[in-house]
C-alpha cells in the first residue's frame, strides 16, 4: 500500500530546487530547436515555411536566456561585500524588477521584488548585488514563493544579516491570458527571517517602508 504521508514528504524534497547552478547540457541547443519544431508540427503548424524556418533556433536560444539562471549561483554576487562597522540600520532595495517564467505552464511572470536586511557586524553588500540575487533566481523555471524563499536563503547563507525580508510581487500570465483569464491581478509574497521573524512591529515598519 503507498504511504502517502511518504509520498508527500518526497513530492516536498523533489520540490526544493538547489540554490546552486546546474550545468548545462552540451546539446540543449538543438535538443530545444527540435522540441519546438515537434511543437509547431503538433498544433498543426508548417516548421518549414517561411516565417517559421528560422522560429525553432530562434526560441531555443530565447529558452536558455530566460532560464540562464539555471546555470549561475547567485549567491556568488552576494560575496562582494564591505564593512560598515557603524551601520545598524536596515537596508533596503524597492522595486527590482523582474521577468521569470512559471514551472506549471512555462509562460511569463513579471513584478517586482522588494528586498530588505538588518545588517550584522556591520557587513554589507553591494545594492546591485541584490537585483543580481533576484534576476539569477528569476531566470529559473519557478513558483514565486520559492523564488521569495531563495532570494531570502541566499541572504542568510552569505551575508548572515540580523534579519531580511523579501516581498515579491508579480503578474502571472497563467493568469491572464489562460486558464481563468484574470488579466491584472497580482500575486503577493512575503519571506521574512531572523529577527523580524518574531519581531512583528519591526517588520511591520520595513514592510510598510518596501511597499510605500
Ligand atoms: N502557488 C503558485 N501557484 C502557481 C504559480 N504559478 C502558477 N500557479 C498555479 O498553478 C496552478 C496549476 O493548476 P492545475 O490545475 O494543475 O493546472 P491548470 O489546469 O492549468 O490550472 P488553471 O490555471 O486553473 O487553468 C494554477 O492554479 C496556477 O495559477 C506560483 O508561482 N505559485
Ligand atoms: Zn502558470
Amino acid at each position: 500500500m503507498t504511504d502517502l504521508n511518504a509520498t508527500a514528504m518526497t513530492a516536498c524534497k523533489d520540490d526544493q530546487r538547489p540554490l546552486g547552478a546546474l550545468s548545462r547540457p552540451a546539446d540543449a541547443e538543438e535538443r530545444l530547436a527540435n522540441a519546438v519544431r515537434t511543437i509547431l508540427e503538433a498544433v498543426g503548424e508548417n516548421p518549414e515555411r517561411e516565417g517559421l524556418q528560422d522560429t525553432p533556433q530562434r526560441v531555443a536560444k530565447m529558452y536558455l536566456e530566460v532560464f540562464g539562471g539555471l546555470y549561475e549561483d547567485p549567491r556568488e554576487h552576494l560575496k562582494t561585500q564591505f564593512s560598515a562597522d557603524q551601520h545598524h540600520a536596515a537596508v533596503i532595495v524597492k522595486d527590482i524588477r523582474f521577468h521569470s517564467m512559471c514551472e506549471h505552464h512555462l509562460l511569463p511572470v513579471h513584478g517586482k521584488a522588494h528586498v530588505a536586511y538588518l545588517p550584522a557586524g556591520g557587513r554589507l553588500t553591494g545594492l546591485s548585488k541584490l537585483a543580481r540575487v533576484v534576476e539569477g533566481f528569476a531566470r529559473r523555471p519557478q513558483l514565486q514563493e520559492r523564488m521569495t524563499d531563495q532570494v531570502a536563503q541566499a541572504m542568510e547563507d552569505v551575508l548572515a544579516p540580523e534579519a531580511v525580508l523579501v516581498v515579491i510581487e508579480a503578474e502571472h500570465m497563467c493568469m491572464s491570458m489562460r486558464g481563468v483569464r484574470s488579466p491584472g491581478s497580482t500575486t503577493v509574497t512575503t519571506v521574512a527571517r531572523g529577527t523580524w521573524k518574531h519581531d512583528h512591529t519591526a517588520r511591520m515598519e520595513i514592510l510598510s517602508l518596501l511597499r510605500g
